[in-house]
């Protein structure tokens, strides 16, 4: 036999210890967010427990008594634990009494209940060793009258003792649970944090919770929400929903729009925010699981484009995640949100017909998210499409109103191309829509569908030129030495040089351009200098290559008087100048040859303009007399 034979021995079984502390450290610093969740478990063990109990024996009262102080108890009136109980829940962490996998607590036929606990994960009293080295839990079960009390005393560092004491060290049957907080965490467990977690936490839970101070004095934790309530009159309702959404959110909202989703035990309600949110900044709603607050940070709940509300509903069908801070992305989560995406917009289409001048004011604070959901939303498309202000060259007003006077929109592509051609458009009768907003250009194109009769089409430089005035032949002939030197110029820049008389009589040049003819020389130039592959694949995407047009204004004192200027270097300067001041005015990104030129125009022009033409600004070519 070789010695590595002999040395073998036959495997031997053990167990993985776990070290408690690195495992709080873990909860703490990693699951939760905030050493504040000790208070929330425990709320929700003692809720827990009260369902278990009501499970037994219908009727059986439920209530939870918080008392602050130098020790902080938490006493419920719930199923309570068996000795048997606290050796196989409390002594192993990780397993709970509330999965079907683990069995009911002794004696009590559960199995019905299981759907309604909170909890599941059995982590839940670790959050404790957050705030506190030591709990204790004293515990008399309900299930058998003679039960004792146990004491199970548990350390952070992973020892416990249990005992069991006479019956009555408990008056009654269920659990109290003691802490005493670390000095270091004391802000989490002073009677008025207390107070405040209690409600923020177990505001909506549905057994009576009162917090005791050090000074006896009692506080009320939770009341029902207000669509749990009966209301006198509709407008007692109205102002209960209002004074709801003030306590919870601080603002006082533009409606009120209550859910109620049986099949997902979902009730609530969403308050529409009174003013303007950014698509961006997706509101946190209140998500609670069977009362218990599971989170006030959840946008998940409702699709994105529902940016203009918050929520808070209480529910039974989501699932947590682990933290218990969050909503786990499932199935459900995506039902409820579909269902609730149904619901607003069922809101919203019945606005028009109920109170058009809230619809109003609901539009003019959330256009943005309006827009958002027509696009994708036919019916509601229909119905406010009418009424979203739009800017266009008669100011901010609606499509409506705009296709009134114009049954011809044109839409521009970008924010750049309105301003440019918006002012020149407007002066020779053109209706021209701002398309470069989100949203905006693919909700114009869509009029003609619910407005026959009305044309849209996209703005492009030969649309606005047919619009301009045509200059007399005899004043054309009479630029033609100026034009010819603008257009060998300019067209060095994929650029047309046009003469045309437009108001207003201000403006000296109008450059007609837009992002896809942009895109398309920049394309071309790409493939002019690059070699090889590249050249072949840019080449053959290369189409006739759409050129940008410089409009010189003709009833423009300064272009007239350029029109004659005879001299060429001061021409090419001058042409240079007026196709750089329409590009500034276009106020898109230039490309360094279009710096470079306006460099160029600048020195010329200040050249002539300390009269002496003999001398070639820098880096400029060699002038030729004309
Ligand atoms: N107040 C209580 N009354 C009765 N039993 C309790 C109480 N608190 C805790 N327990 C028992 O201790 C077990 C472990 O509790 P723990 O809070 O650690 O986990 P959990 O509530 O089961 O699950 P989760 O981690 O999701 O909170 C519970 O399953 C329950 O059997």
């Amino acid at each position: 036999m070789s010695q590595s034979q002999t040395s073998e021995t036959s495997p031997t079984d053990h167990t993985f210890q776990v070290d408690l502390r690195g495992l709080v450290d873990l909860l703490s610093h990693h699951l939760y967010s905030s050493p504040r969740v000790y208070l929330r478990e425990l709320l929700q063990n003692a809720v827990d427990a009260i369902t278990a109990r009501q499970a037994l024996t219908p009727g059986a009262a439920g209530t939870i008594t918080v008392r602050t102080g130098e020790t902080l108890t938490i006493t419920d009136t719930g199923i309570g634990l068996s000795e048997a109980d606290v050796h196989r829940f409390l002594a192993t962490i990780g397993r709970s009494s509330k999965r079907t996998v683990d069995g009911a607590l002794d004696g009590a036929g559960l199995d019905a209940a299981r759907g309604e606990f909170i909890g599941q994960f059995g982590i839940g009293l670790l959050a404790c060793f957050v705030v506190a080295d030591e709990i204790t839990v004293l515990s008399r079960s309900a299930a058998d009258p003679a039960a004792p009390t146990v004491e199970w005393r548990g350390h952070s560092d992973g020892r416990y003792t249990i005992r069991t004491l006479p019956s009555a060290t408990l008056p009654e049957p269920g659990t109290t649970v003691k802490l005493v907080p670390r000095a270091d965490n004391a802000e989490w467990t002073s009677p008025q944090q207390v107070v405040s977690l209690a409600r923020h936490y177990g505001g909506l839970l549905r057994h009576h919770v009162t917090v005791i101070d050090p000074r006896g004095e009692s506080h009320r934790i939770n009341a029902a929400p207000p669509w749990e309530r009966t209301h006198r009159s509709p407008l007692a309702k109205r102002e209960a929903y209002t004074a709801y959404c003030r306590e919870l959110f601080d603002f006082a909202p533009l409606d009120t729009i209550e859910l109620d989703l049986p099949a997902a035990g979902l009730r609530g309600v969403a308050y529409v925010m009174p003013t303007t949110v950014s698509p961006a900044q997706r509101a946190g709603h209140r998500v609670h699981l069977k009362g218990m607050l599971l989170t006030d940070q959840a946008p998940e709940l409702l699709p994105e484009w529902a940016f203009f509300l918050r929520c808070v509903v209480d529910t039974t069908s989501l699932r947590p995640t682990a933290s218990r801070e969050s909503l786990y992305e499932d199935g459900t989560l995506s039902a409820v949100r579909d269902a609730l995406g149904d619901r607003i917009r069922e809101w919203l289409t019945g606005l028009a017909a109920r109170d058009p001048a809230l619809l109003h004011r609901f539009i003019d604070t959330h256009h943005l998210a309006v827009k958002a959901l027509a696009r994708h939303d036919d019916e509601l498309l229909r119905i406010v499409l009418p009424w979203l202000p739009f800017e266009t060259t008669d100011g901010n007003v609606t499509l409506e109103e705009f296709a009134r006077t114009h049954p011809t929109l044109l839409v521009t592509r970008s924010v750049e191309e309105f301003r440019q051609v918006a002012p020149i458009a407007s002066a020779a009768g053109l209706g021209v829509v701002n398309g470069g907003y989100t949203y905006d250009r693919d909700l114009v194109h869509r009029l003609p569908e619910i407005r026959p009769g009305t044309t849209v089409t996209d703005l492009d430089p030969t649309t606005v030129t047919a619009h301009l005035d045509a200059v007399d032949p005899g004043a054309e002939l009479r630029a033609a030495a100026f034009l010819a030197i603008a257009r060998e110029t300019i067209g060095v820049h994929d650029c047309d040089v046009v003469l045309r008389d437009f108001q207003p009589v201000t403006a000296p040049a109008l450059l007609l351009d837009n992002r896809d003819a942009r895109h398309e020389r920049t394309r071309s130039s790409l493939a002019a200098d690059s070699d090889g592959l590249w050249a072949d694949i840019l080449g053959s995407l290369r189409e006739e290559i759409p050129r940008a047009q410089l409009v010189l204004n003709h009833l423009n004192p300064l272009v007239r008087q350029a029109l004659t200027i005879a001299e060429r270097g001061l021409a090419v300067a001058t042409a240079e100048a007026l196709y750089g001041q329409a590009l500034l005015l276009s106020r898109r990104p230039l490309r360094a040859g279009e710096t470079a030129l306006l460099n160029r125009a600048f020195i010329g022009l200040l050249t002539h303009a300390m009269h002496q033409p003999g001398e070639a600004a820098p880096g400029s070519e060699p002038r030729k007399e004309m």
